[in-house]
């Protein structure tokens, strides 16, 4: 099985359908912003504040590089597609599933979180905003793009692994 990148905006479910995913699969799981945490020993808040945004970046880039090309599901950063390197890295590695969520959807599973640096101030506004400059990137890249309002992370994997099926891993569904 080729590796499967989730992406997807923040609050897209990334890192939680993702670790369902390969729990299913039966495969490995990656998170990428946990794995940054772990490796740096703080929190992602911690990262943007002490070291800044571009510094993230790059060890975002860095990990991404590092990844196996089978066997993993990998949840990404919302950011991750952003650079040119990764989409690269990501399309020569697996596929990428892009996890498809509207902005009033995103703010009511983050209203009240606080491990986002990027959402600390508007949150509405900066979603909208955000969101509207992510879109076409994240729809160019997409192998699948799976619609996940209302639905819970067990049917969004129902739906995957169907598509999948159908397809076959590598396809556009
Ligand atoms: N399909 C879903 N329906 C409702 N809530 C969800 C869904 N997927 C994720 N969530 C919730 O949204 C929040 C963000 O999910 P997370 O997996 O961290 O997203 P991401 O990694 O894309 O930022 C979490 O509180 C999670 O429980
Ligand atoms: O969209 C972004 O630029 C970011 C998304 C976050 O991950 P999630 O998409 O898992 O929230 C995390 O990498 C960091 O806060 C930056
Ligand atoms: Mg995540």
């Amino acid at each position: 099985m080729r590796t499967i990148f989730l992406i997807g905006f923040m609050g897209s479910g990334k890192s939680t359908v993702g670790r369902l995913l390969a729990e299913r699969l039966g495969v490995r799981f990656i998170d990428t912003d946990e794995e940054i945490a772990e490796k740096e020993g703080k929190s992602i808040n911690e990262i943007f504040a002490e070291d800044g945004e571009a510094y993230f970046r790059e060890l975002e880039t860095a990990l991404l590089t590092g990844l196996p090309e089978s066997n993993a599901v990998v949840g990404t950063g919302g950011g991750v597609p952003l650079k040119e390197i990764n989409r690269v890295v990501m399309k020569e590695k697996g596929i990428a599933v892009f996890l498809d969520a509207p902005a009033d959807v995103i703010l009511s599973r983050l209203i009240y979180d606080q491990s986002r640096p990027l959402l600390k101030g508007d949150k509405d506004k900066e979603i909208r905003e955000r969101l509207s400059i992510r879109m076409p990137i994240y729809l160019e890249i997409a192998d699948i793009r799976i619609s996940t309002s209302g639905k819970t992370p067990e049917e969004i994997i129902g739906e995957l692994i169907a598509c999948f099926k159908e397809r076959g891993m590598g396809h556009t569904c």
